[in-house]
């Protein structure tokens, strides 16, 4: 099953094509979108067969294909990597027509969105995700950036890709650490828009036995299985694209996309990225939906929930117990979102609704943050 949802802003159009096998329909949609420049084709090192693949296609289909490889992992979204992109594009002559291609996940999308964004002021973008993260959230939007030492994607750019095509054949070789991570913001994109999605996950938990200590897992060769995985995540990307269509600069309806982010930046940031973005993330929502409940905006049945999804889905919710909750407090008070010196929260009121607030006390997140289960 393909599905296609179209991202509408203000400024710019364009498809997001979810789907098996999708990634061979390259040329012909690069063509349709009058792209006939040079291709810079920017891949994470474990899809380097999968690039070479897909570079010997589009050569076929008489492109000219320039390809890079990037070193996996969130220490890739760096000045150095940046800057090596810069000059390999640079060094081999790119044009203002060319575009380029992220194949990878929200890491490569990230940084290979950051340098198209900025290289000869901006050249065109196709996002190319393999990982289930960057296929419901990170790919669409056009959010780039990379991380300064002092947080998480403080250097960054909107630039909007012109297609993404989200071949979810690729997820076949995701490693099942990874893959949990995505489901992460999956649950997210439940819980802030669509109280559907998160019933379909959690039916699929129940009819499936998967629980904390049985978490999901995707068998490739169960058909029924796969069938429904890939409604879900179409489902997951829908939200994604609602929202960004609504809002594509975050001056209202998208900072909900941030929810569980408040906290779950600071924790990857502290550890060094030891833990991945979407296992923070869960930390985050769990750590937020605490909060609303602190402040009487939802039941606190809604943590539990949220936290049996989590866990039906592999996801821890307890903060590993080295992380120094001060120093999570005073990286929050940098957050790119604070306005004013205020916090701007994410914060449930039932599954499926938030809302922001500014005005949470201080000794309502230390008491929560103090109170968090330890790992
Ligand atoms: N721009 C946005 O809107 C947005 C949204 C969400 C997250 N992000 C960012 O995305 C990043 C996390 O992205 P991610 O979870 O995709 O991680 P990632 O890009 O680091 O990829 C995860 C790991 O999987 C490997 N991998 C990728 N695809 C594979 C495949 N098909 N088969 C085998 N291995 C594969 C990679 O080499 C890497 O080791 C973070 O930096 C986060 O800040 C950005
Ligand atoms: O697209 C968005 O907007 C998001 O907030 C999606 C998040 O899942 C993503 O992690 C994003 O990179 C966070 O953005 P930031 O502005 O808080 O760095
Ligand atoms: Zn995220």
């Amino acid at each position: 099953m393909t599905t296609t949802l179209t991202v509408t802003t203000s400024t710019t159009q364009y498809p997001v094509v979810t789907g098996a096998g999708v990634l061979a329909t390259l040329a012909d949609r690069l063509a349709e979108l009058g792209l006939r420049g040079a291709l810079w084709l920017v891949a994470d090192e474990h899809l380097a067969a999968v690039a070479e693949q897909t570079a010997a296609t589009l050569r076929a289909a008489d492109y000219r294909v320039h390809t890079i490889t990037v070193p996996s992992g969130e220490n890739s979204k760096s000045f150095a990597e940046l800057h090596r992109l810069y000059d390999w594009m640079i060094g081999n002559g790119i044009e203002r027509r060319d575009a380029v291609l992220a194949l990878g996940g929200g890491v490569i999308g990230d940084l290979a969105g950051f340098a198209a964004a900025t290289v000869l002021r901006g050249v065109a973008l196709v996002q190319l995700p393999s990982t289930l993260l960057a296929m419901v959230d990170a790919a669409v939007g056009g959010k780039t950036g990379i991380n300064h030492p002092l947080g998480k994607n403080l250097i960054g750019a909107f630039h909007q890709p012109r297609l993404v095509l989200a071949d979810t054949n690729l997820l076949a070789t995701l490693p099942p650490r990874e893959l949990r991570a995505g489901w992460a913001e999956v649950i997210k994109h439940g819980v802030i828009r669509d109280a559907g999605l998160f019933a379909a996950l959690a039916d699929l938990a129940a009819a499936r036995g998967w629980h904390a200590a049985n978490p999901a897992a995707w068998d490739a060769g169960d058909a029924e299985l796969t069938t429904e995985l890939t409604g879900i995540i179409a489902r997951a990307v829908a939200v994604k694209v609602e929202v960004v269509s609504i809002d594509e600069f975050e001056r209202g309806e998208r900072i909900t996309l941030n929810y569980g982010h408040t906290i779950g930046h600071a924790i990857e940031q502290l550890l060094g990225y030891r833990l991945l973005h979407g296992e923070c993330v869960a930390i985050g929502m769990d750590a937020a939906a605490r909060i609303a409940v602190a402040l009487g905006m939802c039941a606190p049945e809604l943590v539990e929930r949220q936290r049996a999804l989590l866990a039906a889905y592999g996801l821890a919710t307890a903060m590993p117990a080295d992380l120094d909750r001060e120093a999570i407090l005073a990286l929050i008070t940098r957050d790119k979102k604070v306005q004013a010196g205020k916090v701007r929260w994410v914060l449930p009121t039932a599954i499926g609704h938030v809302t922001v607030r500014s005005d949470v006390p201080i000794d309502v997140i230390e008491t929560v943050l103090s109170s968090s289960p330890a790992l």
